[in-house]
C-alpha cells in the first residue's frame, strides 16, 4: 500500500483512533453531539468536521462512508490526487479503507461545472445546501433552489413574486463567498421560490419563480414544483440549479440533466 496523503477518522469514537497518529494530518469527523476534547482542540494538525446526521459508520454502511467521500471531495477538503487512509472506530475495533482517489473516477462537482462557475462557488453553494438540509426551518426539513449564473439570461424566465426581499442587503452580506453570511443567506433561501446567483457569487434575488414550467413534463416525471423549475431553467439557459429537496436530497442541473446528487451524509 502507497503511503496515503490524507488520513481521515470517523465512527463512535474518532479521538482514540486519533491519538495514535498524534505527527500526522488528519481529518476527525466527529459524530453527532460528540465534542472535542480539549487537548484535540489543540492539536493543529487536525481538520474537524461535524456531522448532525447522527449516523455512525457502519462497517457495512458503505453508502454513507462513499457519501462522506464525495462531499470531502466536494468541499475540496480532499482531491482526485489523494490516497486515502480512512479509519473507523466502532464499539471499541478500529476499521481500515484505503482509497485511492485517483483510480476511482468519482464525479467531482466541481468539474462537471467547472466551464460556468468557479470552484469555490460551487463548493461554498454546496456547504449552504448541505447547513439547510442539516438546519432546516427551525427543526422541520426545509427546502430551496439556488439559479446560479446566466443571471441576466435567467432573468427573462423568472418571476418575482414578493418584493425582492433581499435588495435591501449589502452586497458583500450577499456573497456565497463568505460563510459568515450563511445564517442569513439561508434564511431568505428557504422562504418561497428560488434564489438567483450570479457568476460572482452573490445572491440577487430570492423568492422568484420559473415561469411557463411545461404541464406535460410535470405530468411525465411525476416531478415536484422545484424539481421541475430546476431542471427546465438549465434548459432555457447556460444556469446551473442546486435543488435541495425537504427529504434531504441535493441535486445538481445542468443543460436540462441531471448531473449530481448528494444525499444520506
Ligand atoms: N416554478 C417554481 N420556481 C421556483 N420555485 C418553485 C417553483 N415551484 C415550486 N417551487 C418551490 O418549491 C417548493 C416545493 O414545491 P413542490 O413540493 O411542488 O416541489 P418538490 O420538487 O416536490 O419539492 P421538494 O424539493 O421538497 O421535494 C415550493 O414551496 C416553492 O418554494
Amino acid at each position: 500500500m502507497d503511503e496515503p496523503t490524507k488520513i481521515v477518522v470517523m465512527g463512535d469514537d474518532p479521538e482514540s483512533i486519533a491519538q495514535n497518529y498524534e505527527d500526522k494530518e488528519l481529518i476527525v469527523i466527529y459524530p453527532k453531539g460528540k465534542r472535542p476534547r480539549a487537548d484535540m482542540l489543540l492539536r493543529k494538525n487536525i481538520v474537524r468536521i461535524f456531522s448532525d446526521y447522527g449516523k455512525y459508520p457502519d462497517i457495512e454502511d458503505l453508502e454513507l462512508i462513499k457519501n462522506t467521500v464525495f462531499y470531502l471531495l466536494n468541499s475540496s477538503y480532499i482531491n482526485n490526487r489523494d490516497r486515502i487512509l480512512l479509519l473507523f472506530s466502532k464499539e471499541g475495533e478500529e476499521h481500515r479503507l484505503f482509497f485511492d482517489m485517483s483510480k476511482m473516477n468519482l464525479p467531482n462537482l466541481v468539474n462537471m461545472v467547472s466551464d460556468r462557475i468557479k470552484g469555490e462557488i460551487v463548493e461554498n453553494i454546496l456547504k449552504l445546501a448541505m447547513s439547510i438540509v442539516k438546519k432546516g426551518r427551525e427543526g422541520t426539513p426545509a427546502g430551496a433552489l439556488f439559479i446560479v449564473g446566466d443571471t441576466n439570461n435567467v432573468k427573462n424566465y423568472v418571476i418575482q413574486k414578493i418584493a425582492n426581499p433581499i435588495s435591501g442587503i449589502d452586497r458583500e452580506m450577499r456573497s456565497v463567498l463568505n460563510e459568515e453570511n450563511f445564517d442569513t443567506l439561508r434564511e431568505f433561501a428557504i422562504m418561497d421560490g428560488a434564489t438567483l446567483i450570479d457568476n460572482r457569487g452573490v445572491v440577487v434575488s430570492t423568492g422568484v419563480y420559473v415561469k411557463n414550467l411545461s404541464i406535460e413534463e410535470w405530468l411525465m416525471d411525476g416531478f415536484g414544483g422545484r424539481h421541475l423549475a430546476a431542471r427546465s431553467i438549465t434548459k432555457l439557459t447556460k444556469a446551473i440549479s442546486f435543488a435541495v429537496s425537504a427529504e434531504g436530497t441535493i441535486s445538481v442541473y445542468r443543460d436540462g440533466e441531471k448531473i449530481y446528487e448528494l444525499k444520506d451524509f
